[in-house]
């Protein structure tokens, strides 16, 4: 696990910027930049000013799509969060980078991501309240929506030149190896060795893994007589790593397609939008067997210890109304938070789309509880 990832605060009130855009002389401009998914056709964007003209042109264009014509790189877009994200394909971070450089990568990509998750959702609540309510005082204005899409081209923009999510996953990797202290499994191995000692004996049994947002698909290697892992990412860095959005991920449809356990390492807190942390956290239940299935959380300790928004108290609340009723162990490290939590309550409209059976009303809204100075705003909302 990265020491660095461990210093991610999700507070764009912290953000004193300290990341360097790269600046390029004129001259040696990137052409076009190598994407991992296929570029969205007629993509490219111009100047900035025909950029402004395309903003105020499209204020009834869906923000999605309009979103994705201001992509430098053209991602592809599965769920609102991988489609906010630049896709490319970057060269290796150079070993002997600082950590501290590539922490301040980190952190920068952390926030610009959140910032953008926040304009999309202005645009996308106002539409939906346009939708709903004809005329609404709360929908935004022509120039504040023009300002957020112009907003969104300038983050996009900025993470394209910091080299996209292809380089904050480099960087990440570079912060999992062994020098900076390996990568998370290991707590997650030795709480199963405890958990469950007849594993140890080797028995048949091999647990189904599933490792969302994985960077390495040999984290759980030396254990394969007893884990079988299925890693997924947005862009994944190997190719035995499946390219998949969680939230997009199909349902398992028959119980052997359940799994024993399923990883969020590092995953919630690298989601912008509070509401889809929520739906992450959410959906996992749906992917675990029901009595068994063991969640495994990481966060930033920040998020737990030091947000406005959150606490442990709350998660375990959160957590539980989820089903997830017994925590089997959670461990405070210098800077990261481990959870493991196991489904003792699987959920009871399995067949049934999540949304289509719940009401508009937040189970856990996003409500002040820690009202001090330099605290960060970390926030889960379980709609
Ligand atoms: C900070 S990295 C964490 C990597 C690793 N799990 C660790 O503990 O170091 C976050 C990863 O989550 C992935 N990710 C974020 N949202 C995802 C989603 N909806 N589906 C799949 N992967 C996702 C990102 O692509 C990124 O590689």
């Amino acid at each position: 696990m990265s020491v660095i990832l461990d210093t991610l605060m999700l507070n764009t009130r912290q953000v004193v910027m300290t990341v360097n855009k790269p600046k390029r002389p004129a001259n040696k401009r990137r052409k076009t930049p190598v994407t991992a998914a296929a570029p969205v056709a007629g993509t490219r964007t111009g100047s900035g000013a025909e950029k402004k003209a395309e903003i105020s042109a499209a204020t009834d264009t869906d923000a999605m799509s309009l979103l994705l014509s201001l992509t430098p790189s053209g991602a592809e877009t599965t769920s609102a969060t991988s489609s906010l994200l630049t896709v490319k394909n970057t060269k290796a971070v150079p070993q002997q980078k600082t950590s501290l450089a590539t922490a301040q990568l980190i952190r920068r990509y952390h926030v610009l991501n959140k910032e953008l998750s926040k304009c999309l959702a202005r645009i996308d609540n106002a539409r939906s309240r346009q939708l709903s309510t004809r005329n609404s005082p709360k929908t935004l204005t022509p120039e504040q929506r023009a300002a957020d899409l112009a907003r969104i081209a300038e983050i996009r923009q900025e993470m394209d030149d910091l080299g996209g999510l292809d380089m904050y996953q480099k960087a990440s990797t570079l912060g999992q190896s062994k020098q900076r202290g390996g990568d998370s499994s290991k707590w997650l191995i030795s709480i199963f060795k405890s958990y469950h000692p007849q594993l140890n004996r080797k028995t048949s049994l091999r647990l189904r893994l599933l490792d969302i947002g994985a960077l390495s698909p040999h984290n759980y290697q030396k254990h394969s007589s007893w884990i079988h892992a299925t890693t997924i990412d947005l862009n994944p860095q190997d190719p035995l790593i499946t390219k998949m959005d969680f939230l997009e991920m199909p349902m398992p449809s028959s119980p052997e397609e359940l799994f024993d356990i399923v990883c969020l390492s590092l995953v919630v807190n690298f989601v912008g939008d509070p509401t889809q942390r929520g739906e992450i956290l959410r959906r996992s239940t749906r992917f675990l067997v029901s009595g068994t299935g063991v969640l495994y959380l990481v966060l930033p300790l920040p998020c737990i210890q030091n947000s406005r928004y959150m606490d442990h108290e709350l998660l375990l609340e959160m957590m539980i109304s989820l089903g997830y009723t017994t925590l089997i162990k959670h461990h405070f490290a210098r800077k990261l938070a481990y959870y493991a939590f196991q489904l003792d309550d699987g959920p009871t409209d399995k067949n049934l789309d999540s949304s289509a059976t719940r009401t508009t009303q937040s189970l856990f809204p996003k409500k002040l509880r820690h009202d001090k100075p330099n605290r960060n705003n970390f926030c889960i909302i379980l709609a």
